[in-house]
């Protein structure tokens, strides 16, 4: 099959032509009001103020540049030496010297976007380490805190049922593992706590009961694509070999706040039951995407974990606050005990996408990542940006296959879950049909926009790769 082109900004009616010409002067503007607030509290530092000032009037000119739909221009030479900027971007733009924000790849645009707001904090020593999403983060974290409280609820009622959990005899003590993994992979990928059963203190025969399979089956209807079971036989698999010391699973991450906050409670959930062993977590090095993960974005998690202000559970001694703490110190112990840990790398704040996580890429980290995740158990991609690098963000007929859309990727040697929410045009892997029903069902409420349906975030696919060639 020839390998299409990627979504551009000017294709007619796509989600991505709506993002560039729409969304983008939205984030600026946003970026630059919390810029303004943050100014406002240390009105105090004269230095700082001037310097906030330079970075707003940059952040204005590059606002009307997008809007102005001007080219894109390379990074000078002291942006790149200041702000570390990776020279793919530069090689990137040599290569496609006429792009404009009005048509250009839509990956390569998006990422460099971000990129181009980082250098201009970079280049202010008094806020070169500003993320400047981070006000967005902490309050959209504060804002879930009833679901922060049920799941820890949920965890903490969750660990002496998993001690019971030996005493059922193999396939029961199995079957309810089964369902529970189901559960935390359902609530990393929606990144909230909506599945029921594990929203009440359901014991383990509810879990089991037809009761608790009708709410999972709705909770799974919006599924539509599904291979959490593969992953599940891979992580029993490897538990069940005696001589499996080591069961590492890896989390190229997404967003902050609860849906990191639910991807350490799949972590916690695989390393009590000992589906895992060990679990790395892979943050960004930049604020990116406007609220995807950086390392310091963990540390605030569980400071705000034990914070009363920030999350109102009332005295040190109510069952929430206890719930809450129980959870900051199991992070705080898998970490000094080495069962979690948190890295970043530059590689995933390129504009590369996830083809060059092989042995062919040798400029910007991807061979080195490729060879490191070789000795993975299972890497879990987080979210939509993943899967469109995944895929290449590229326009494949919407039933190719995944083994197809990821390249080298289905061969190479890394085993792989696509965990991602429908919320770009790119969309593969579908059996002949659902496309069009889909897009019908969407039309009704949005008129000429139907194949919207897997940009709205309504929509979630579970994509398996076992990372060797299959058997033919
Ligand atoms: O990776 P996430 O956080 O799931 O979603 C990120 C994202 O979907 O947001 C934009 C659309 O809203 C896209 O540009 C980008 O792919
Ligand atoms: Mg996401
Ligand atoms: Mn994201």
């Amino acid at each position: 099959m020839t390998i299409p082109g990627r979504f551009m900004t000017n294709d007619k009616g796509t989600f991505g032509e709506y993002t560039a010409s729409s969304r983008w002067p939205i984030i600026i503007q946003n970026a630059i009001d919390d810029l303004t607030e943050q100014q406002e509290s240390e009105k105090n530092n004269d230095n700082k103020f001037k310097q906030g000032e330079v970075i707003k009037n940059e952040l204005k000119q590059f606002r009307q540049e997008v809007i102005n739909r001007v080219p894109l221009r390379p990074f000078t030479e002291e942006e790149i030496e200041v702000a570390n900027v990776p020279l793919s971007f530069n090689e990137y733009l040599k290569e496609h010297p006429e792009v404009n924000w009005g048509a250009v790849e839509w990956l390569f645009s998006e990422v460099y976007l971000y990129r181009r707001m980082n250098v201009l904090f970079q280049r202010q020593s008094e806020w070169a380490k500003f993320d400047i999403f981070n006000k967005l983060k902490q309050s959209t974290f504060e804002s879930s805190f009833h679901g922060v409280v049920e799941l820890a609820l949920r965890y903490e009622n969750l660990l002496p049922q998993l001690k019971e959990m030996e005493q059922y005899s193999g396939s029961d003590g199995e079957d309810i593992l089964r369902i529970l993994f189901k559960e935390f992979i359902e609530i990393s990928l929606w990144g909230n706590a909506t599945d029921l059963s594990l929203l009440t203190n359901a014991t383990l025969e509810e879990i089991k009961s037809i009761q608790g399979a009708k709410a999972r089956a709705a909770s799974e209807s919006k599924i539509v694509v599904n291979d959490t079971e593969k992953a599940w036989e891979v992580l029993t698999k490897a538990k069940a070999e005696a001589n499996s010391t080591n069961i590492r699973v890896d989390f190229v991450l997404d967003n902050s706040g609860f849906e990191l906050y639910a991807d350490l409670m799949l972590a916690a959930f695989l390393l009590q039951s000992g589906l895992a062993t060990k679990c790395i977590f892979h943050a960004k090095d930049i604020p990116y995407m406007v609220s995807d993960v950086m390392l310091k974005d963990f540390d605030l998690l569980i400071k705000d974990l034990r914070d009363r202000e920030f999350f109102p559970s009332g005295e040190a001694s109510t069952k929430e606050s206890k719930a809450l703490d129980l959870f900051a110190n199991e992070l705080d112990k898998f970490v000094s005990s080495g069962k979690i840990e948190f890295r970043e790398d530059s590689f995933w704040t390129t504009e590369l996408d996830y083809w060059n996580l092989d042995a062919k890429e040798v400029k910007y980290h991807g061979s080195t990542l490729h060879e490191d995740l070789q000795a993975s158990n299972l890497v879990i991609f987080k979210g939509d940006l993943n899967y469109r690098k995944l895929t290449g963000d590229r326009k494949w007929p919407r039933t190719t296959k995944w083994e197809t859309a990821i390249g080298p990727l289905s061969t190479n040697g890394i085993t792989s879950l696509s965990l991602r929410t429908c919320k770009a045009d790119v969309q593969v892997g579908l059996p002949e049909g659902l496309d069009a029903e889909l897009s019908q069902e969407w039309e009704k409420e949005n008129p000429g926009r139907g194949s919207w349906w897997c940009c709205s975030g309504k929509w979630a696919v579970i994509c398996f790769s076992s990372g060797t060639p299959s058997k033919k």
